[in-house]
């Protein structure tokens, strides 16, 4: 019975796949039909044919994404139909249903039903395919009536079969075995802020990338316009993450670390401690605008300028009435300038006619003249610029940071030890934490060139002219002989998708005061009070999915409740949602991890670990200086035991260097550090580094060292351990914390 079962899904699977085939074969035709038009016609033809090519090539890359296990379940409903759910939907080319989105409203049962809350659904089943074969079944029936003697539950659970598999370097879907509660949260509404709050493990990574697709295709109207934001900790972290959303058939998404949030900057990560929590205050908002206000200045006493030859008076009340009609207009401070800079050339022009006209050579007709020399006079723009200087966000706060008596000015409030600490050279690099700062003074300065700035109404327009446009590339298309295979509403509706995905992405990357329709943080714990200031900027709706694990804050400038870090900004409009279930960690390493935080006093959300693992861990007391010697002693044990699978060096300090080079000597090219080397299956890195990723072993050297009790959290031991999937192993000089060992 089973095998019939199995070579029953075989077929409808391979069906799915031939359809698929189809589609493809579809756009692969579209493109090669566009593109044997080739270039010739008219400019406006060829540019048309470019549009094309490039919908097709995005189509067929999408059908190309969610190739692998396209299909992982199949509901049996009491009206005795049986839907298959997939990473897309499908229908035959007469719309006959072939497969459900895992995203649309009806293959929520599919997460959700229960024995006791059927849905409807009778059988639920896990295909488990490897590339495009169905390896096996595995039934959960919540009809008793359909439990017969020779059909029981089948094969390894699907879970476990993921939760075992060894580690690639890089996150993947869980869209086939999502948990009910997670479930629950990926289609929670899209208003308001969600925080999703779960101890390390649970998934939570995992549901704010399913969460973000799962929103773009429910809410597509609103959100392909708009764009979602992901924001996560580091460069690392995104590239880890980066395939997730694709295999789910999506890239509308933008993604960037806290380190680019403001176009053109490529922060580092702020190398002191201590810097980034006084740069993480609210205080720093206050400052940043003092900064901007000590801009602008008043003579102290009348300025005399020269123009052509003749002398006119800037008086100090001149300057300051200017400047109070400026300022009333409400502008931010590049654009009020434009009319504080207008008053006192008209009333220097108005200087300059009486002196002209009171020596009697002139006549009207040289007044526009006048105000031109008045305009261009050297003294004129010194004197003005003195009063009121055009100013950037990057000029502001580096003058800031690097003039002492522009610091001192600025912060009445803070210490001699912390402006001490806030002091650097105007040429240091831009920080993490410089960031909302530039973000904060960049909204109170304004456009530069005000000019510049393209109002709403104009992108509108804009988007209407390239609807338009849209439609007019169809019509050319069918005289020029080639058959774009479909309607004219049809392809208005993508390019404006495809518009609207690449401006969201391009002017992200480019326009400050974009608004996104979605922001999901990832690591949200980590974020200090301006950053979230920042972030609630880049979404005025406050439409945010927030997770992360209080416990896990490593950063001074992070949060120590959720309460605390979200009031600022959302008030108490956000609604908590808890995951209690560790996918990651076996129970071993689970507990040791939970028992030293409690042992250092840190208090941890402990979620109940799924599975249980092979291995305890293993703890290595060594000698003063020994550390890294037993590293390389013990490595190949390891490597053997993980058998192919990924290993993480977790080290602080300068054991971190130390590692490295001696793993280097042992092993050269096999080991990777940082960014982007993930894939390597010997990895060397900081526990910061560390933070949201995953790997089959974990060794952590000189556990005591990462405690960071100077700052009073434990976070970065508990994240250390808690990055193993199968194996963790401590070395340690110093004495091992507290409660590891049991
Ligand atoms: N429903 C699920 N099915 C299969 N695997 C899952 C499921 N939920 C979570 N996982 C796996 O568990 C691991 C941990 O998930 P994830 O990284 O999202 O956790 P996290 O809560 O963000 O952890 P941390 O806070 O430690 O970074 C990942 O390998 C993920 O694929």
């Amino acid at each position: 019975m089973l095998d019939a079962e199995l070579a029953h899904e075989r077929e409808y699977v391979a069906g799915l796949y031939a359809r698929l085939e189809e589609l493809r074969e579809e756009k692969r035709r579209q493109l090669a039909q566009v593109r044997r038009a080739g270039a010739v016609g008219t400019m406006q033809n060829v540019s048309e044919r470019d549009a094309f090519a490039a919908l097709y090539e995005d189509r067929l890359a999408q059908l190309d994404a969610v190739d692998d296990r396209l299909v992982f379940g199949r509901l049996d409903l009491d009206s005795g139909e049986a839907q298959y759910i997939g990473r897309i939907g499908l229908t035959t080319e007469d719309l006959q249903r072939l497969m459900v989105d895992w995203r649309a409203p009806e293959a929520g049962h599919f997460y959700q039903a229960t024995a006791f809350d059927r849905q409807g659904v009778r059988r639920r089943r896990h295909l488990i395919l490897q590339g495009r074969d169905v390896k096996a079944i595995e039934d959960d029936v919540l009809d008793a009536g359909m439990l017969t003697d020779d059909e029981s539950l089948q094969g390894e659970g699907a879970l476990l079969a993921a939760l075992n598999s060894k580690r690639t370097g890089r996150m993947s879907d869980i869209v086939s075995t999502i948990q009910s509660e997670q479930d629950r949260i990926i289609r929670s509404s899209i208003s308001g802020a969600v925080v999703v709050q779960g101890g390390p493990g649970t998934g939570k990574t995992a549901v704010a990338l399913h969460r973000a697709a799962y929103l773009l295709y429910t809410h597509r109207d609103r959100l392909k316009s708009a764009g979602v934001l992901l924001v996560g900790p580091s460069s690392s972290f995104m590239k880890y993450i980066e395939r997730v959303l694709p295999s789910l058939g999506e890239t509308g998404v933008v993604m960037a670390s806290l380190g680019r949030l403001m176009p053109g900057i490529h922060a580092v990560p702020e190398p002191n401690a201590d810097v980034a929590a006084i740069k993480g205050r609210l205080d720093m908002a206050a400052i940043v605008a003092n900064a901007v206000s000590n801009r602008m200045r008043v003579p102290a006493q009348n300025r005399i300028l020269e123009v052509d030859g003749r002398k006119l008076t800037l008086t100090p009340r001149q300057v300051r009435r200017a400047r109070e009609r400026a300022r009333a207009t409400g502008k931010p401070y590049n654009e009020a300038r434009v009319t504080f800079v207008k008053i006192l050339l008209r009333e220097l022009t108005e200087q300059m006619t009486e002196l002209v006209e009171a020596g009697n050579i002139g006549n009207n007709a040289d007044r526009s003249y006048l105000a031109e020399d008045v305009r261009t006079a050297r003294d004129v723009r010194i004197a003005l610029n003195l009063c009121w200087m055009p100013m950037t966000p990057e000029k502001l706060i580096s003058d800031l940071f690097s003039k002492p008596e522009v610091l001192e000015f600025c912060t009445p409030g803070l210490t001699p030890g912390e402006r001490a600490l806030l002091q650097r050279p105007a040429d240091a690099p831009w920080t993490e934490s410089d960031v909302p700062l530039l973000d904060e003074a960049a909204e109170l300065l304004g456009e530069l060139d005000p000019a510049a700035g393209r109002g709403l109404a104009q992108q509108e327009h804009d988007r209407a002219r390239d609807l338009a446009n849209a439609k007019q590339t169809l019509v050319n298309m069918e005289a020029a002989g080639v058959d774009p295979l479909m309607s004219a509403e049809e392809l208005a509706e993508q390019n404006r998708e495809q518009d609207a995905r690449q401006t969201a992405a391009e002017r992200a990357t480019s326009d400050r005061t974009w608004a996104f329709g979605h922001i999901v943080v990832d690591e949200a714990q980590e974020l200090s009070p301006m950053q979230w200031r920042l972030l609630v900027r880049r979404c005025p709706l406050k439409s945010f999915t927030i997770v992360g694990d209080i416990a896990q804050t490593s950063s001074v400038a992070g949060a120590n409740s959720w309460q605390g870090a979200l009031a600022p900004m959302f008030g108490d409009r956000w609604q908590l949602e808890e995951l209690t279930v560790n996918y990651r960690t076996p129970s071993q390493i689970a507990e040791a991890a939970v028992r030293m935080a409690n042992a250092a006093g840190l208090v941890v959300s402990a979620p109940k670990a799924v599975r249980e693992g092979r291995w305890a861990p293993i703890i290595d007391e060594v000698s003063a200086g020994a550390v890294v010697d037993r590293l390389v002693e013990v490595l190949p044990e390891e490597l053997e035991a993980l058998d192919g699978g990924l290993l993480a060096v977790i080290a602080d300090g300068d054991l971190l260097p130390q590692a490295t080079s001696a793993l280097r000597a042992a092993y050269g090219r096999r080991i990777g550090t940082g960014a982007g080397s993930y894939e390597q299956d010997i990895v060397v890195i900081s526990p910061r580094e560390a933070k949201g990723l995953e790997f089959d072993g974990v060794v952590v050297l000189e556990p005591s060292v990462m405690l960071n009790h100077e700052h009073g959290k434990v976070g970065d031991l508990y994240v250390a351990m808690t990055r193993a999937t199968q194996r963790l192993r401590l070395i340690a000089a110093q004495p091992v914390p507290a409660g590891i060992a049991g």
